[in-house]
């Protein structure tokens, strides 16, 4: 099975046509070898970042004092990025400085895990100076040397961790998971904006009942800046569909207040408007409320995982699933409001009156008819409906 896109084999041939070793690495070649479909395609190289960009007419500097330089072939961005060792991390969390190397085994030496220390050449050979294929085999994450040293090089490795055990389902191999725990304080170097994205990716994962259990049994969640106690809830609200049902179920298994949760995780508007909409249906779930109001107001998304929490916290309780909750939604005579087949303009032209507050109320109420059952959604009826109302309030 060939490699890489058609640009990305293009830039390690041209690479390698003017004399400068080339290949594939980090979690593309890791994904290859796992038979799992290959995104983000990297290249590493021989090359210095000023030879790259003498290679090729189109570059762009996206991190060139880091050593990366972005090809464009065949109107593709290919990352490809010198050969390099990094130096002392001051912060736990980027280095120092970094030095660009000629050889490769020295840049896959400054790598996290085993697994993702390997390179394709193009000919398909893999080079795995630490053992990552034997590891992908027996299903296991090791840090590449000290692991303890990887940690304290970079903390954000700690949780990347966890996120492996969750997408990939392998074991922690032993002194890898020890340095875990000892390291786990190291956590409060990392930005909660990468935190985000590794626990984003962490509830996702297939494995995710397993990676929330490393996480508590390894003392992890203590260093997070929130956490559910009830981990075995949290993980009875598991799969997840979406990284938000996993911040869903976080939030109602933790009992926190959505405000707390959206400052401690740097949540976004949008992000915070789904919670918040899970927030409320769960308490009127919990308030025996779930009927029309609730399938009309809520995106079907909401209603899932608030059912899906509420099995989890009650699990004696009857719960909907995914199919009957689409089909109640789907019978609603309406699905929003812009399904209504009125609009201002209809209600200014029937009374002769001009805009005003008045239409977004008519609307409404026009809205709450058609959803009730008190009328037909057709302009012909919803006329009859409007015009004897407005006259009877009038
Ligand atoms: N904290 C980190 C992050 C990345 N890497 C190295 O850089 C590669 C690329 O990292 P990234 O683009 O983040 O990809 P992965 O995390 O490996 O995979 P995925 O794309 O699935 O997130 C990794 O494979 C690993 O070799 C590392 O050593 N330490």
């Amino acid at each position: 099975m060939s490699f890489g896109t058609a640009a990305s084999r293009e830039v390690v041939r041209q690479l390698m046509d003017a004399g400068y070793e080339a290949v594939f690495v980090g979690g593309s070649v890791r994904d290859h070898l796992l038979g799992k479909e290959a995104s983000d395609i990297d290249i590493a190289t021989s090359a210095m970042p000023t030879e790259v960009k003498e290679v090729f007419s189109h570059t762009f500097d996206v991190g060139i004092q880091h050593g990366t330089v972005l090809v464009m072939m065949y109107g593709e961005p290919i990352e490809v990025t010198t050969y390099r060792t990094e130096g002392t991390y001051a912060d736990h969390r980027r280095p120092d400085e970094v030095h660009f190397v000629r050889s490769l085994e020295e840049d896959l030496k400054r790598r996290d895990f085993t697994m993702n220390a390997l390179a394709l050449t193009l000919d398909g050979l893999c080079i795995d100076p630490f053992g990552g294929q034997e590891d992908i085999k027996k299903r296991l994450i090791r840090a590449v040397g000290n692991a303890d040293d990887r940690f304290q090089e970079d903390a954000l490795r700690i949780i990347r961790t966890v996120r492996f055990a969750s997408t990939l389902g392998f074991a922690i191999e032993k002194d890898t998971a020890n340095a875990l725990k000892n390291n786990a304080p190291l956590i409060g170097h990392i930005s909660v904006e990468r935190i985000k994205t590794e626990m984003d990716k962490l509830f996702i994962g297939k494995y995710v009942e397993r990676a929330l259990t490393i996480l508590v049994e390894s003392n992890l969640h203590r260093e997070l800046p929130l956490f559910p106690q009830e981990i075995g809830m949290l993980s009875a609200c598991a799969p997840f569909s979406s990284p938000l049902h996993g911040w869903a179920a976080f939030m109602i298994v933790g009992k926190f207040n959505p405000q707390d949760l959206f400052k401690a995780y740097k949540l976004s508007n949008q992000d915070k408007q789904f919670l918040t909409a899970v927030s409320e249906a769960f308490q009127e779930r919990l308030a025996g409320k779930f009927g029309t109001d609730q399938l009309y107001k809520y995106t079907e998304s909401v209603l899932q995982i608030t059912e899906r929490i509420f099995h989890a916290l009650y699990p004696n309780k009857e719960y909907m699933t995914i199919e009957e909750l689409r089909e109640m939604k789907g019978k609603l005579p309406i699905q929003s409001k812009e399904d209504l087949c009125i609009n201002g303009k209809d209600l200014m032209e029937w009374t002769g009156q001009r805009g005003g507050k008045w239409l977004g109320e008519w609307l409404y109420r026009a809205e709450r008819a058609v959803l009730y059952g008190q009328c037909i959604n057709t302009s012909k009826h919803l006329k009859e409906w409007f015009l004897s109302e407005f006259k009877r309030q009038a």
